[in-house]
């Protein structure tokens, strides 16, 4: 099977500081994989490469991905946020000179709203949205240009545990139907071990690759002294 993401000693560092070294990945096309690891293990820094921000990097990163979609951690959007749904997922399309949507493009936001089940609110405006319906806004809006590559940080970690699975089932049947490989950083281990294909761990400089069925073990040996909900997200 083609690897979407293929590293060979990979490494990327700050300056004098080597956040990761000799990353040797290769993570399956249309496959789900939680990225996981303590705060500040290099997670972001590594998605931050793989979407193209500058940095010093040394060894073999091979991407095969055609357009990437980033879900960014959930940003706090306030009651009197203008915007629609529809309006907001449309809003980074690159529209060049135009200020209209053109016939496929508009179809496009169609789509990308109802993958996410928001057809039915597409004219809601976002500010007076609850938290799940937000979150799912924000997926769509990473949807519209059709990635083949969905990224999404810490995407559950603002919400309650109901809409928790709901994100990831949506996700997950996204994966699936559409043949998407999603990357998704998370804290919740237990939670996404039922959907997750496999794993990167991120873990003192370096990534270990592992399956779906050692999520299990890893779930055990990470979480063993607290619940889940006492887990800390930061
Ligand atoms: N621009 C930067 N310059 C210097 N050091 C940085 C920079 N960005 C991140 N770091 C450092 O690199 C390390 C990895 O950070 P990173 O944000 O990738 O971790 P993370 O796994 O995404 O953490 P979290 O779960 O908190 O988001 C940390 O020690 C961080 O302090």
């Amino acid at each position: 099977m083609m690897a979407i993401i293929q590293t060979r000693d990979f490494g990327i560092r700050y300056g004098e500081k080597a956040v990761l070294s000799h990353v040797n990945v290769d993570v399956p096309a249309g496959r789900f994989f939680a990225l996981l690891g303590e705060n500040g293990a290099g997670k972001t820094t590594f998605i931050k490469a793989l979407i193209g921000h500058n940095q010093q990097t040394n060894g073999l990163l091979t991407l095969n991905a055609k357009r990437i979609g980033f879900v960014p951690q959930f940003r706090d959007i306030t009651r009197d946020y203008p915007l629609s749904i529809a309006e907001f997922v449309g809003l980074n399309y690159n529209k060049g000179w135009r200020l209209w949507f053109s016939p496929v493009e508009k179809q496009q936001i169609a789509a990308a709203l109802q993958r996410m089940d928001l057809s039915d609110i597409a004219s809601k405006r976002l500010g007076l949205a609850s938290g799940g319906q937000q979150q799912r806004a924000f997926v769509a809006q990473a949807l519209v240009q059709q990635p083949d590559l969905l990224i999404l940080d810490e995407s559950t970690a603002s919400l309650d545990h109901e809409h928790k699975v709901a994100l990831l089932q949506n996700i997950k049947q996204l994966q699936k139907a559409q043949d998407l490989t999603v990357l998704f950083i998370t804290h919740e281990l237990k939670l996404v071990s039922q959907y997750a294909d496999g794993y990167l761990l991120f873990d003192n400089g370096h990534v270990t690759q592992g399956e779906a069925k050692d999520l299990g073990a890893l779930t055990t040996k990470m979480t063993a002294p607290y619940d889940e909900d006492e887990v800390r997200h930061v």
